[in-house]
């Protein structure tokens, strides 16, 4: 039995006037683990849950086996958010020598997590020269730095191209058979068949769990779309 990486359990999260998780249980093992599910239901508050950045009101969130935001998953947990993080107006080898340096993390790595993205050719090019795909992965080199057990990913893919898209999932996987579990949201659904598992998420709750194939046909859909649409129906 695989060990679950984060497991969540009855977690309420209230911002503003709003419950945007109204106690929510999941656990995400290893592997490339797809968070969808339409816009505003709340998977940006669950990853800020996982990487410790949202005030929560009650219930637990565990990391690599400690509360999620604590010192020791410093390193081991990336966090790529949806606006670009990195610094226009530096190289990407300089950018990613500046975080090295705030992580803590031995210089060394920086080539390393360059290479990884596939970015070695553009090293001493400033951001600002980039295209948004290879921003982007600029981004997620800052992310891997660490070398994390744990990548959190906030709609990667969003406005980028089919071929980066596909090119960026391959790269999640590349990460995931290293040995890293890889969360990843979207709210495009298509994106499904490209995950190990799926968490289908709703008005703040999971309404489907497990591999593609699993969730279609449970629902008897021919996509993860149609299934989608028959849990909301269903329910
Ligand atoms: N700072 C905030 N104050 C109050 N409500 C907020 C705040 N940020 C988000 N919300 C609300 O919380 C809900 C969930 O937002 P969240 O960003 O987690 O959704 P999401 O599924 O990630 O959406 P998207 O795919 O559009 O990024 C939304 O209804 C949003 O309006």
């Amino acid at each position: 039995m695989m060990k679950n990486v984060v497991e969540v359990r009855d977690l309420v999260v209230v911002r503003g006037s709003r419950e945007v998780l109204p106690g929510i249980s999941l656990d995400v093992p290893a592997g490339v683990t797809g968070l969808l599910g339409p816009s505003g239901c709340g998977k940006t508050t669950l990853l800020r849950c996982l990487v410790g950045a949202q005030r929560v009101r009650s219930g637990t969130v565990r990391v690599l086996g400690e509360p999620a935001g604590s010192a020791p998953l410093r390193t081991r947990v990336g966090y790529v958010t949806q606006a670009a993080s990195v610094y226009d107006d530096l190289t990407v080898a300089e950018n990613l020598r500046f975080f090295a340096r705030v992580l803590g993390v031995d210089p060394a790595s920086v080539d390393e997590a360059i290479g990884s993205v596939d970015l070695a050719g553009h090293r001493d090019q400033l951001v600002s020269r980039l295209s948004g795909g290879q921003r982007s992965r600029v981004s997620l080199a800052v992310a891997l730095l660490g070398k994390p057990d744990l990548l959190v990913l906030d709609e990667p893919t969003v406005g980028l191209d089919p071929v980066l898209r596909r090119d960026l999932w391959q790269l999640f996987h590349g990460i995931a058979d290293a040995g890293a579990a890889v969360l990843v949201s979207s709210h495009v659904m298509d994106e499904a068949e490209r995950c190990h598992r799926l968490l289908l998420m709703r008005e703040g709750r999971i309404i489907a769990d497990g591999p593609p194939e699993e969730v279609r046909e449970r629902t008897g859909a021919a996509d993860i779309e149609g299934a989608f649409l028959h849990l909301v129906e269903s329910a």
